[in-house]
């Protein structure tokens, strides 16, 4: 279990992270999210003992990283892919870090094969592509086989095939029973991949709860319903309102607000409305993570044209 207490760090007048208190429990993959500049990866590293608290405690399994006596046994960290001298193969870079760490030298092999990088594992790391130092810095992260892993964007620069290898590893990480925290700003994939969020804007906690909870909080449920008879639908849209239910045109369609697919439908039999379609809008994560976020976000780009009209 990782713990925070009051996790707070000052970067001179800007506060990256601000009163950060919360667990993050083993068994579970923990995604960690937030807008850009958030203090994602400075919570990290505080937790890696890389940065200095201003004030505040994070700690690992009840400990303070510099008080772990091997700490690639307890804890493994991608935190920066390009933290890997680039004249140094893998192989050599791994073996390093094993020697500093008291891990047996096989384990080099081992993480290497577990990563996919035992045919590259002589050269140096300097000529890897970046999914390539991605994989190098998730088999460093591996290496003591420790019980509290920590990716940040680990799935950055990896194609898809190895997007879902960082998933399936992430999962099968969790269900061994070890800590397992990752940020990312791929939606979709957190969605996939984790059982719990931790969300963060300007420094400060904005949710600590269930993936499905997030969800279902923070997104308006949507029925979707399309016909093709026009006035049939006005009729339908009318009737609706009349029940209490919002419902916006949309197309050949309406999007009815927070009803179920059978009191739409039964409504629709009711007036004898033709219905090419009736369906639940599947609510998202990322839905609910912009919504959830929204006023948190630093920067931000100017909207596209056509979108701002969209929105309007
Ligand atoms: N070494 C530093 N010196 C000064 N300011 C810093 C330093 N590191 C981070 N910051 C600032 O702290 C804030 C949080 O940054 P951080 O990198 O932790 O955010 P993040 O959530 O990881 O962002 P991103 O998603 O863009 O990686 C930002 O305003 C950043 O500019």
């Amino acid at each position: 279990m990782i713990s925070l207490r009051h996790l707070t760090k000052q970067y001179g007048t800007t506060t990256a992270v601000n009163d950060l208190s919360l667990d993050i429990a083993a068994g579970k993959v923990t995604g960690f999210l937030g807008p850009n500049g958030a203090g994602k990866s400075t919570t990290m590293r505080m937790i890696m003992g890389l940065d200095r608290p201003t004030s505040g405690e994070a700690r690992i399994n009840g400990k303070h990283y510099a008080e772990l006596p091997y700490p690639l046994r307890e804890v493994g960290a991608l935190l920066d892919a390009r933290a890997v001298h680039p004249r140094r193969s893998a192989h050599a870079h791994l073996l390093s870090l094993a020697r500093s760490n008291g891990i047996p030298r096989g384990r080099v092999d081992q993480v290497l094969d577990e990563v996919g990088l035992t045919a590259v594992a002589g050269r140096h790391a300097g000529t890897f592509s970046l999914g390539m130092g991605q994989r190098l810095g998730i088999a460093a992260a591996l290496l003591g086989d420790p019980h509290t892993v920590i990716f940040d964007e680990p799935v950055n620069g990896l194609d898809p095939d190895g997007v879902r290898w960082v998933r399936s590893l992430a999962r099968s990480l969790a269900a061994e029973g070890r800590t397992v925290f990752v940020s990312s700003h791929l939606m979709s994939e957190m969605q996939l991949t984790a059982d719990h969020l931790v969300i963060i804007g300007r420094g400060e906690l904005i949710a600590d709860a269930a993936v499905d909870e997030v969800i279902e909080r923070s997104s308006t449920r949507c029925v979707v319903v399309r016909s093709p008879e026009p006035s049939a639908l006005a009729s339908l849209r009318d009737r609706l309102a009349d029940s209490g239910f919002r419902a916006d045109a949309d197309g050949d369609g309406l999007r009815v607000l927070d009803a179920s697919p059978e009191q739409v439908g039964d409504l629709a039999h009711e007036l004898g409305v033709r219905l090419h379609e009736l369906r639940d809008e599947t609510p998202s994560l990322e839905e609910a993570y912009l919504r959830l976020s929204s006023s948190s976000v630093e920067y931000s780009g100017a909207v596209p044209a056509d979108q701002s009209r969209e929105g309007a």
